[in-house]
């Protein structure tokens, strides 16, 4: 089985995929049977070489003389006639006869697989169908989620076919071009979230299934917030720069306080200080530079490679796409608006790339600098993804913009703790993620810490309505500082993936909120007030327009943050749905299926 398999993977070109499953095969085994796995691989390519040998032989003397056998098959005369395809496969050696056996299987196997792909459905259960179709979770929802419901009626309402939306430009409040637009004003104002929002304030609703009350919620309740100055007994002296106060002021329930002042002098300090020192960062997938200002800032540097308005190739996946400088930019200012401030503040900055990185870094990057045909300077340093001469970051001809995030404290000051998110995507092509196949999947992340207690879960609906609204689907470890232990907020690091389709709104981000229906009393709120009052897209535009780099955003992504928003809303809603009617999607199904 094992050979079969190596044969077939290989005829599709899938080398990567095809190793996997014979090591996971193989490596499950006993140790004897291992071996003996091996030797029969080993024995095929002998056996193999034999026949191959024995053909070469064959076609030299088989015209003159018949085998052997057939000698012995014409003098066995006496038995009876036999119908012609048994005499054919009487006539056929074992081994003739196994390769048809083998053929047969390997024509129907491959049958089956163009009914497979036909029809959508993984013959292993675990196997992704190849093409762009998804399909999440199991058909019946077991886990009381809002996933598998919302995504139905999500999709009767649309055109898309993969639990997302596809929209034309015209179909969008914003338009392809960069020209802002005020959307309508709302037609459904959620006053059914409002009322619920409304009693919790009032103490009318002491406990709901879905919303959580700020009187349950620890970001609300603070018993403690230490900040990093205090757990280590720092106090910043009187010429520390904006950066270190801002490092010694982060708290274990935020980075910075609403309004802190730090903010804005660390993005000014970004933008117009001068830069003493370039050093490509080391790990990370794309390049990133670590720039060195005055009094031991830092900053680290993502460049800008393509204008606002290109946006993920279609064919690339989530994990193939390229980094943009501006996402970085623009989810700054949307964490803040939203009132998360769990991002660092990130500013835009165009550079001299002589003068600014060239004449100020040293080492094997200096190696990847050349001018273009186009009579461009550019580099492309070293690094795992798309570091190469084809990849190149270019100026125009030597000025580049880039997005600058301020360093976080050393882990000398304060060691951060790395976590794989529970809703992690596989990067792989055909691999599905547990979340995608399980539909109670929150039931198990539910019952394991540290989502079974504290703020843990919550931050994570926070992040994915977050994720979701910027259209990140790379998020795959988030990081917490470990000097507060469990009971503290995630980081929103790393939206270099974040705004790359206007016109497309991908749903599996909400999945965390989905599957587990739940969410803070004061995201809501939040989002209800972007909703019935100054749009998120208004707010977001005004926050941006400062940047040196604005417009940071093409119009059509800050059109699609407004249209998210209903979406979440909705989801919120069908959530609350289905906690009041737990029986509505048995009714739904049955409605379907009539
Ligand atoms: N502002 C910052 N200050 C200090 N370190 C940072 C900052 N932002 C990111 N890092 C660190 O640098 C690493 C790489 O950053 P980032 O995730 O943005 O790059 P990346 O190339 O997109 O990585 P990946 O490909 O793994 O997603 C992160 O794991 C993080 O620990
Ligand atoms: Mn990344």
């Amino acid at each position: 089985m094992e050979i079969s398999c190596n044969w077939l993977v290989h005829r599709h070109g899938e080398t990567a995929f095809n190793e996997d499953s014979i090591n996971i095969r193989v490596s499950r085994m006993p140790r004897i049977m291992r071996t003996n796995a091996w030797l029969r691989v080993r024995g095929a390519t002998g056996w193999a070489r034999g026949r191959w040998r024995r053909r070469v032989a064959c076609a030299r003397d088989c015209k003159r003389s018949p085998p052997p056998s057939d000698h012995a098959l014409t003098r066995r005369s006496p038995s009876p006639p036999r119908r012609p395809t048994a005499r054919i496969m009487l006539n056929m050696k074992l081994k003739e006869r196994l390769a048809l056996a083998i053929s047969a299987f390997l024509v129907l196997f491959t049958l089956m697989l163009i009914v497979d792909l036909q029809m959508d459905y993984g013959i292993s259960g675990h196997r992704t169908p190849l093409h762009g179709r998804v399909k999440i979770g199991d058909d019946v929802d077991k886990g009381g989620s809002a996933y598998i419901e919302f995504r139905k009626r999500f999709l009767q309402k649309s055109n898309g076919s993969n639990g997302s939306r596809e929209y034309e430009p015209s179909e969008t409040s914003g338009s392809a071009d960069a020209e802002p637009r005020t959307p309508a004003p709302p037609v459904d104002k959620y006053e059914d979230l409002q009322k619920i929002l409304h009693d919790q304030l009032l103490g009318n609703i002491r406990y709901h299934t879905v919303i959580v009350a700020p009187h349950r919620d620890l970001n609300v309740l603070r018993p403690e917030n230490p900040t990093i100055g205090e757990m280590e007994d720092l106090e910043s002296s009187i010429n520390a720069s904006h950066l270190e106060k801002f490092h010694l002021n982060i708290a274990q329930h935020e980075l910075y306080e609403e309004g802190e002042p730090l903010v804005d002098k660390i993005l000014k300090d970004m933008i117009t200080l001068p830069i003493l020192h370039v050093e490509q960062k080391e790990g990370g997938t794309q390049l990133k530079l670590i720039i060195d200002y005055p009094n031991g800032i830092q900053a680290l540097f993502k460049p800008m490679r393509f204008a606002r308005d290109v946006q993920t190739l279609p064919n690339h996946f989530y994990f193939s796409d390229y980094e943009r400088h501006n996402a970085e930019i623009a989810a700054f200012h949307l964490d803040r608006i939203l009132g998360f401030r769990r991002t660092v503040p990130v500013a835009g900055r165009v550079l001299n790339m002589t003068t600014e990185i060239y004449d100020v870094t040293e080492g094997d990057i200096l190696k990847t600098f050349f001018v273009s045909p186009a009579n461009n300077f550019c580099f492309h340093g070293k690094c795992s993804y798309y570091c190469d001469t084809g990849h190149a970051i270019c100026g125009n001809p030597d000025m580049l913009e880039g997005s600058f995030a301020a360093f976080l404290p050393s882990s000398d000051l304060a060691e951060r703790k790395v976590w794989r998110h529970p809703w992690r995507r596989s990067y792989h092509k055909r691999r599905k993620a547990q979340w995608e196949l399980q539909s109670d999947y929150c039931i198990t992340v539910k019952t394991t810490p540290p989502y079974d207690s504290g703020r843990r879960l919550l931050d994570l609906m926070d992040m994915s309505i977050f994720d979701f609204l910027t259209g990140n689907m790379d998020r795959h470890h988030y990081e917490t500082f470990k000097m507060f232990g469990n009971e503290t907020f995630p980081l929103h690091l790393d939206q270099g993936r974040a705004f790359g389709k206007a016109y497309h709104d991908e749903l599996s981000i909400l999945a965390p909120l989905l599957q587990c229906c739940l969410v803070r009393h004061t995201t809501l709120a939040t989002l209800l007030k972007f909703h019935n009052g100054k749009p998120l897209s208004a707010a977001l535009r005004d926050a941006m327009s400062s940047d040196p780099v604005s417009p940071v955003l093409w119009e059509p992504h800050l059109a699609a943050l407004d249209r998210r928003v209903i979406i979440i809303l909705n989801a919120i809603r069908k959530c609350i749905d289905q906690s009041e009617n737990p029986n509505v999607q048995e009714l739904d199904d049955m409605a379907i299926a009539l």
